[in-house]
């Protein structure tokens, strides 16, 4: 469907008013796992960090990028995950959904190739403490990329690009979600901070030429400029494999300040969010009731259509 938006129309509806959180503080996963070829391996050796977080405290849990299949595109069409059809048909999905009801835990499901119909999405599942999705993500912005005689990569030639942002409300905050190269596009972690975002959740798999320059940078700047936290959550790095991952998830706090990292091995991040920062930040920095709108703005196209 053509879209109706149109210059003369964009004027944005202000940004809301961040809503109260449902938790102020709770503590936060980030599970750096390894990743082979074997996929019932991974989906058992995700469900282990997972209770592992859970036990030291964690109320929300982050996956990386394709967790339960190698990251190529050869991989994804025989990996990908009928997500709807159902759990028989996504053993990924399942146990996710599964862990998420056991342990009364948010989980933001990292991302896995799904099919739908004949097409491929890389996609993100969340999972309320009831075990219900709700929502699901699929990759905005696909990661074509060449770098001569460093790194050439293009999803393009197996998925599809999902078409819509994907805020959602749980019971650790109202949280935005996007997937790796996703984070690159600023204008998104400001559409959903404009929406209300506490927190930004991308699962990603930066790789060894762009990860060491823009991985940190990136997620610092979305954190600073909108307010809110921001988290990241990679594969381990695997030196042997096809693509070699960067590793070096993170959480960063509104201030821009990294609150808890790693390096590139596996490992769980615990860490802890304090939402009571945001209000004292925004304070602080009033960069909302500063902003120029008579000079410059942010389209929310989905709103404006809407409307
Ligand atoms: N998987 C990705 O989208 C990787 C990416 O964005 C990168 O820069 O590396």
């Amino acid at each position: 469907m053509a879209s109706s938006f149109s210059p003369e129309k964009a004027r944005v509806p202000p940004a809301i008013e961040l809503p109260v959180p449902p938790v102020s503080k709770f503590k936060i996963g980030l599970c750096q796992l390894s990743v082979t070829a074997d996929k019932e391996r991974n989906i058992a050796h995700a469900r282990l960090a997972i209770e592992e977080a859970a036990e030291k405290g964690a109320k929300l849990v982050l996956l990386p990028e394709i967790w339960n299949s190698p990251y190529s595109n050869d991989s994804f069409p025989v990996y990908a995950e009928d997500i709807d059809a159902g759990t028989d048909s996504s053993p990924s999905t399942a146990m996710l959904s599964e862990v998420a009801r056991s342990l009364k835990i948010t989980i933001v499901g990292g991302s896995i190739p799904e099919r739908c119909g004949d097409k491929l999405y890389n996609t993100c599942c969340v999972f309320g403490t009831d075990g219900k999705l709700k929502a699901k993500h699929r990759k905005i912005h696909l990661f074509d990329i060449n770098i001569p005689g460093k790194i050439v990569f293009e999803e393009s030639k197996t998925l599809t690009a999902g078409e819509t942002p994907t805020v959602v409300d749980t019971d650790v905050g109202r949280i935005g979600i996007g997937i790796c190269y996703d984070i690159c596009f600023q204008e998104l972690a400001m559409l959903y901070a404009a929406r209300g975002a506490h927190l930004l959740c991308y699962p990603g798999a930066f790789n060894m030429t762009t990860g060491p320059l823009h991985w940190e940078l990136l997620q610092r700047a979305s954190a600073v400029d909108n307010q809110l936290y921001v988290a990241t959550c990679s594969p381990a790095r695997d030196a042997g494999s096809g693509y070699v991952a960067w590793g070096h998830s993170t959480l960063v706090g509104p201030f821009g300040e990294v609150l808890a990292t790693t390096e590139h091995d596996e490992a769980t991040i615990i860490s802890e969010i304090d939402y009571s920062l945001l209000e004292l930040r925004r304070t602080n920095l009033p960069l909302q009731k500063q902003r120029r709108g008579d000079l410059y703005s942010l389209v929310d196209v989905q709103r404006l259509n809407s409307q």
